[in-house]
């Protein structure tokens, strides 16, 4: 047992106290940090101190629950509660409780909305309404040394807060570790430290008229409490935190800023995505058109090289492959011969059957030639009802025989018209050194020579044979 306890101990209390010791005793319901009933439990500091005092003596508390602070003191003054931890004195309390030594201390404050001026006391409050809650030492204080300030009384501390939020009242004046703490709880942060509001609380312990033999006990365990289970206590209950302005203003920004940032890049995205699909849609448009050109080419260089009716080559490719090109008549080993072939009588079909008619028998005719040559051999029509055949490394015995199972297939053709179609041939073999030109030129000398016989006739020139 310590030494405080010891000495506590061995103190009386007052005689019309019952012999457990027991100390009925009331608080401000209200009033956190230095005490509130929670759940009907008494908390804050003076809960502390009150555990202290049972500790370091032979005294039991019990809590007499008041749901305001006015009823904590009219339960002191009708003697339903032996004695409340923490209060101030003031005259008026005088006439109904024995106060013990001061144990703690705290500023009182004035508080305003924030955009309000600083203020320095009471002095400066001029024509504001000040709010101060009922039954506190300050009222009587104001009432006493500054009567002319305009005072509204509010049921408890944080009523006084409130008050000054909804602006019924300019300001509030209570204590700074109490307004801290309900600021901080609630988040008010709209509300601010205007200045120092009057003097500073002293607190004490008061017991009701005829307990004061509990005053020893009380005073010779609180002036011994250690400096280090006072700075506990304190702290256990103070837990203020500054609420810096400054950073949830950081934050605001820092959200606004993502916010705006995921907004661009939501635009950037959305922009590009649709770019690209538009790229993807005009690529494939690209691709279609590549296609078709690609076609068309194709056709072209068809239509170009090709006769349009019988889809055989025409003169223009077969003037540049083989008449103009020299290579032809270089080689001494190309054994080239050209036959010239064309329709006997073919007007005479067109003037009796039609043009159509004529058409068909052309394309029928076309078949029928590249069916009988080799596919080394070349097929082209030279112009009208002519046509000419290229065989490479070929006699001129392997031609006549060429030519002359050609006009065995004409005869067995079933043409349109019913037509019994017959042709005439021309045979020459390009000479050593000889132009293409000059060879075509015999071809067609012995054509002419096929027609003068009658026709239906294969005629070779034999000038270089
Ligand atoms: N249907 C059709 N007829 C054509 C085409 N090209 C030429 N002809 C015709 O072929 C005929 C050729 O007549 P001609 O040169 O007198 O010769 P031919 O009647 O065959 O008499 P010979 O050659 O002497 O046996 C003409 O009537 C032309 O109009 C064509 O592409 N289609």
């Amino acid at each position: 047992m310590s030494a405080n306890r010891l000495a506590a101990s061995n103190l009386k209390a007052d005689d019309s106290l019952n012999s457990t010791q027991l100390v009925r005793y009331c608080v401000d319901p209200n009033w956190l940090p230095y005490e509130a009933i929670r759940e009907g439990k008494h908390v804050g500091i003076s809960s502390d101190y009150i555990r202290y005092l049972e500790s370091h003596s032979s005294l039991k508390f019990s809590l007499v629950p008041t749901s305001s602070w006015t009823e904590t003191l009219s339960f002191l003054q009708s003697g339903r509660c032996d004695l409340t931890p923490l209060l101030n004195k003031t005259v008026s309390r005088e006439q109904f409780l024995h106060f013990s030594h001061v144990y703690f201390r705290s500023p009182n404050v004035l508080v305003s909305l924030k955009d309000q001026p600083f203020l320095q006391g009471f002095e400066n409050i001029g024509s504001r309404t000040l709010a101060v809650p009922k039954g506190y030492r300050l009222a009587e204080y104001i009432q006493h040394y500054y009567p002319s300030v305009r005072t509204i009384t509010v049921a408890s501390e944080p009523a006084g807060l409130e008050a000054v939020l909804d602006k019924r009242v300019d300001l509030f004046v209570g204590s700074m570790f109490s307004v801290n703490a309900y600021i901080q709880q609630t988040g008010f942060n709209h509300l601010k430290i205007a200045g120092w509001g009057g003097p500073e609380d002293e607190l004490r312990a008061g017991v009701g008229l005829g307990h004061e033999g509990l005053l020893p006990i009380i005073n010779q365990v609180l002036d011994n409490v250690d400096e280090l289970e006072r700075i506990r206590i304190y702290q256990k209950w103070n837990n203020i935190a500054i609420i810096d302005e400054t950073n949830y203003l950081l934050i605001y920004q820092v959200i606004a800023a993502t916010l705006l940032v995921i907004f661009l890049l939501a635009i950037r995205t959305y922009t590009i995505s649709r770019y690209n699909r538009r790229l993807t849609d005009k690529n494939q448009q690209l691709e279609v058109l590549r296609l078709q050109l690609e076609q068309s080419n194709a056709e072209l260089e068809f239509l170009s090289t090709h006769d349009p009716l019988t889809k055989l080559y025409n003169r223009h490719y077969f003037n540049r492959q083989f008449v103009h090109d020299n290579r032809l008549t270089l080689s001494p080993e190309s054994s080239i011969c050209l036959v010239m072939i064309d329709i006997d009588f073919f007007k005479e079909i067109n003037d009796t059957l039609g043009h159509s008619i004529g058409d068909s028998i052309l394309k029928e005719l076309s078949e029928v030639l590249q069916h009988c040559v080799r596919e080394s051999d070349v097929v082209a029509r030279w112009g009208g009802e002519e046509f000419v055949i290229l065989c490479h490394q070929t006699s001129v015995d392997a031609v006549k025989s060429l030519c002359q199972r050609i006009a065995f297939a004409i005869k067995e053709y079933q043409f349109s018209g019913d037509v019994q179609l017959t042709c005439s041939f021309g045979i020459a073999k390009l000479a050593a050194n000889e132009p293409m030109q000059s060879c075509f030129e015999r071809a067609d000398k012995a054509l002419y020579q096929a027609k003068a016989l009658g026709r239906n006739q294969v005629c070779v020139d034999e000038t270089h044979l």
